[in-house]
């Protein structure tokens, strides 16, 4: 009698076939799972590509900075100032005693910036200040950086020439004057605006606007620089908020309620990094804009829209009525220094 398998070849051949079907299966589990494992890899490993990214910035060299002598920062020391020197939003108050002026050369120096700095002299009541401001400015603004001064005029041939320092330059831009020219307030962040956006941006790191019946009288330096720059007024800064000469008109763009304000800056000095100046000066136009088609003017022009914008829009840095001083005024005694100031316009050199 022959073995019962070979009585049954179907049985041999199902077995084989299920041998074969089990041999498939596990591999095409082997392979699944494999496969699955694989794809889960790059949600829990890191990319192995960014290992092999390059930097974009190269490292910079390091700084001469711990080679420059100064005092050292006391967490518990008395305060370098009578005055504030943190906002609430934790913007410097720079003033004299709040920076070592060395320390900050060192690490504003080796960026290699340009500075510019705007100032308009529309009407001849404006050009004759032109030459005393760029003379002092020579003296005191920004010394040992590139400075870059726009002057903006109705009257090019009124600019003097005034010698100008090493990797300083001035540039006139014509604007038109009288009787197009309604009062430097209405025109000013226009014209400042569509400066930078034609070529400004492409010229200098930072940008200051300033009065032209003004003068520089001490250092004004790096301490200065920062994304968006405000001054506080010199006629404003004893006084509670609610008694600041803001717009209180619901129905203008500068409206500022009572109970708000942080500081009344000055419409005579503003800047910082030429982006931010931008965005400034366009924001400041449209709401001088809007008023206009209401038919408002705001009560300070100009300086109503500047503060309303400051309001809600906080400057990174705040520099003390030590930049931004008053002639008229008696300096107190809680300034130590005065680096720039408006002209007192009977002053005698403009007489003489
Ligand atoms: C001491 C004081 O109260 N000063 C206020 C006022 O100064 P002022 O009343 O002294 O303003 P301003 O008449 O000097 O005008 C400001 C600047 O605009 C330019 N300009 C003005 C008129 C003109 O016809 N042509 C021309 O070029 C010029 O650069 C001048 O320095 O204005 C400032 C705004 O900047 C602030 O509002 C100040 O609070
Ligand atoms: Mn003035």
């Amino acid at each position: 009698m022959p073995p019962p398998a070979m009585h049954c070849p179907r049985l041999v051949l199902g077995l084989g076939f299920c041998l074969l079907l089990g041999i498939t299966l596990c591999s095409l589990w082997v392979y699944v799972e494999n496969w699955l494992l694989v794809s889960y890899i790059p949600y829990y490993l890191p990319c192995p590509e960014i290992f092999n990214m390059k930097l974009q910035h190269e490292e910079e060299p390091s700084q001469p900075v711990a080679q420059s002598q100064y005092p050292q920062p006391k967490l518990l020391e008395q305060k370098p100032t009578e005055l504030l020197t943190l906002t609430p939003w934790l913007a410097p108050v720079v003033s004299e005693g709040t920076f070592n002026a060395e320390l900050l050369h060192h690490i504003y120096q080796p960026l290699n910036l340009t500075i510019g700095l705007t100032a308009f002299a529309v009407g001849n009541r404006y050009t004759r200040f032109v030459q005393h401001f760029l003379e002092s400015a020579e003296r005191f603004f920004m010394r040992g950086y590139r400075v870059h001064y726009y002057i903006f005029t109705h009257d090019p041939q009124a600019i003097p020439q005034v010698p100008l320092g090493p990797g300083r330059r001035l540039s006139v831009i014509p604007v038109p004057g009288p009787p197009q020219w309604e009062g430097a307030s209405m025109h000013r962040m226009e014209l400042i605006s569509v400066h930078i956006a034609k070529r400004a941006h492409r010229e200098v790191d930072f940008l200051f606007c300033l009065n032209v019946d003004t003068e520089f009288r001490n250092p004004w330096g790096p301490e200065t620089l920062g994304d968006l720059v405000a001054a506080i007024h010199p006629g404003y800064f004893t006084i509670p908020r609610h008694q600041f000469p803001y717009e209180r008109r619901p129905v203008s763009t500068a409206f500022v309620a009572d109970g708000e304000g942080d500081f009344y800056y000055g419409g005579a000095v503003f800047g910082g990094r030429v982006a931010r100046v931008y965005e400034f000066t366009r924001g400041c136009h449209m709401g001088i804009l809007a008023d206009k088609a209401n038919g408002i003017l705001a009560a300070g022009q100009e300086e109503s829209h500047l503060n309303r914008r400051f309001l809600s829009h906080k400057p990174s840095k705040v520099l003390s009525p030590e930049y931004l001083w008053d002639d008229r005024q008696p300096q107190p005694p809680s300034l130590k220094l005065i680096r720039f100031s408006t002209l007192n316009k009977d002053s005698a050199w403009l007489h003489s």
